[in-house]
């Protein structure tokens, strides 16, 4: 088996720099940390900052001084915006993750935390409160006095806002917690009823009542590190100088031509779709669909500013009952103009996750979620496994293998499989797990240079290597696999030229009839190619090379948390059958 590595880097930072990076991390830990907890000294009637939490940088080799006074400086300038909360004379509240990481020596009088109660234990003379916010996967506790009926109404579900003394615990299992004196109910809730009780509850039940599932501290984390991904993300392509796009959602055609698509009708007109000849009569004067892809629309978009992405929801009316598999999702989709190479396409997706992974690996929401204990996400994969992950994420120089190589790779296993695997018929998601083992060694794999014949239309033809001889032809294009998941991203470069791209329109059966494929200009701009006509018009105007590739978003995700089905890694999911509130 010939295996390839990455020729080029397509992004910063180097490896090197990597390295550099990953000890400055530690030090940069003042942008994941809580700003100094602020408090609102009654007394004095103002509102003053308390010392900062003691975590304590670590790993401090590695670092380039003049970097580190840059950081300071930095981190100096970030606190100054702490400074005009300062005037305000409301009181203002801790999120429950910086307070936990407040460890003051002395007693700290007046603070304010509120949250959500998500457990009361009940002695004699106080109440134990476990009070959650979604900011940190463990609880503070509150200790509230019986005797005062500040005790009332703490049920569990309760919105609350307590306010009262941060002091060193006696117990073993937290540094400090809250001596309340006051107590605020601001959203009661029936502890009887309340259907998230403080027992073990399974991903099943919990599915039943996606509305209330957010509350749960794992599927709150969750949304922290969705959000924080983004942000991560976000951050790269603007490093990158990519242009974020916003594409359609109601598009005129199924871009990847797998016939996967829903189609779009007004609810007072439902009838309009079974109508097809009386075309006056539809809403938008012909069938729409919800989008599969945005590729063909961000290619145009790619002609415009040159480089181009987008994080947009894709629907997929597949009726596939998996754990891989949603009918809603969101896609990351990126299209690169002025490239030529299918190698670039692949060092952007390698460069961005790892940059992505390197920046949220060290956040508070992704250390507490690795470094969890008990059965806190025990439905979950263990966290050494989600751990190993990560590493295999961040690592360098992911392999690269052809289609044909990885066939010729899972013959010489054939008997492992149900299914043979044979060139002209694609892989199963057995074979793609066994190359994500046997092949990746722990980091994802790009297969690459598939068949022709079971791609879609848009794919370059052509080989990435020359000297591969396949049985038969192959587009440029990719797919990344990695273990259990199998794949999280595809990608290819498109056909850029008129010709080609109308030939290989015609082996799809896009469309029947004849072309237009005049280069004068004057042509008028449908090229009978249907609802792809301006897709086709793209070509005949100043279109250069360029490639691209979508990632299923809630599937990295899936697997950078060790949630085992898609399904509970989306807040509201959609598969076939279902689609709760
Ligand atoms: N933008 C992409 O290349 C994604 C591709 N159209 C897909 O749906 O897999």
């Amino acid at each position: 088996m010939r295996m390839r590595m990455r020729s080029s880097v397509f992004t910063t930072p180097s490896s090197s720099t990597l390295r550099v990076m990953r000890g400055m991390r530690s030090i940069v830990l003042a942008h994941h940390q809580p700003p100094p907890p602020l408090c609102k000294d009654l007394d004095q009637g103002r509102i003053s900052r308390r010392s900062i939490s003691s975590s304590s940088p670590r790993r401090l080799e590695n670092i380039d001084l003049k970097e580190l006074e840059r950081l300071t400086k930095e981190a100096e300038e970030r606190l100054k915006q702490y400074e005009e909360p300062l005037k305000r004379t409301v009181p203002l509240h801790m999120s429950i993750a910086e307070c936990l990481r407040w460890e003051p020596e002395s007693e700290e009088d007046n603070v304010v935390v509120q949250g959500y109660v998500r457990s009361v234990r009940g002695m004699k003379t106080y109440r134990f409160v476990s009070l959650g916010d979604g900011s940190s996967l463990a609880p503070l506790q509150a200790v509230v006095p019986v005797d005062t009926n500040q005790a009332e109404g703490l049920a569990i579900g309760a919105a609350v806002r307590l306010t009262g003394k941060w002091v060193a615990s006696p117990g073993a299992s937290q540094s400090h917690e809250m001596q309340v004196t006051q107590v605020d109910i601001l959203g009661p809730s029936d502890a009887k009823t309340f259907p998230i009780q403080k027992k073990y509850q399974t991903p099943e039940y919990l599915r039943t009542i996606p509305h209330l599932r957010p509350r749960t501290p794992i599927n709150a984390a969750l949304l922290k590190m969705r959000s924080e991904a983004v942000a991560a993300l976000t951050r790269f392509f603007a490093d990158n100088h990519f242009t974020q796009t916003h594409p359609p959602i109601l598009t005129s055609s199924d871009c990847e031509g797998a016939g996967e698509v829903f189609t779009v009708a007004p609810a007072s007109n439902v009838a309009e779709l079974a109508d097809e000849d009386n075309k006056s009569k539809m809403f938008f004067r012909n069938k729409k669909y919800l989008t599969v892809s945005t590729q063909l629309h961000l290619e145009a978009l790619a002609q415009s500013v040159g480089n181009v992405w987008t994080l947009s929801p894709v629907f997929r009316a597949e009726k596939s009952d998996t754990a891989r598999h949603l009918s809603e999702f969101y896609m990351l989709e990126a299209e690169m103009s002025f490239v030529n190479d299918l190698d670039e396409v692949m060092d952007l997706a390698e460069d961005m996750i790892r940059n992505m992974c390197i920046t949220m690996y060290e956040s508070h929401t992704v250390y507490e979620f690795l470094n969890r204990e008990g059965r806190v996400g025990s439905d979950l994969v263990p966290p050494e496994e989600v751990k190993a992950r990560w590493e295999g994420m961040m690592a360098d120089d992911w392999p690269r293998i052809t289609y044909t190589d990885a066939i010729e790779f899972l013959q010489e296993h054939a008997d492992k499989f149900e299914h043979k695997p044979i060139w002209t018929e694609g892989l199963h998601s057995e074979h793609e797990k066994f190359i994500a083992e046997h092949v990746g060694d722990g980091k994802p794999v790009f297969v690459t240079d598939y068949p022709r014949d079971i791609k879609a239309f848009y794919m370059r033809e052509g080989q990435s290597l020359p000297d591969i001889s396949s049985p038969g032809p192959t587009v440029q294009c990719f797919d990344l696999l990695v273990p259990d998941l199998c794949e999280i991203a595809g990608g290819s470069m498109r056909e850029h030229r008129l010709e080609p791209l109308l030939e290989a329109m015609k082996r799809h059966n896009i469309v029947a009839g004849e072309f237009t494929s005049s280069m004068d200009g004057n042509a008028p701009t449908g090229a009978k190619a249907g609802p792809l006509d301006w897709y086709v018009d793209l070509r005949r105007w100043g279109c250069a090379p360029h490639g691209g590739f979508g990632i299923g978003f809630d599937r990295l995700l899936c697997y950078l948390t060790g949630v085992q089905t898609i399904r509970d890694m989306v807040s509201f999911p959609r598969w076939f059958g279902r689609c709760d509130c």
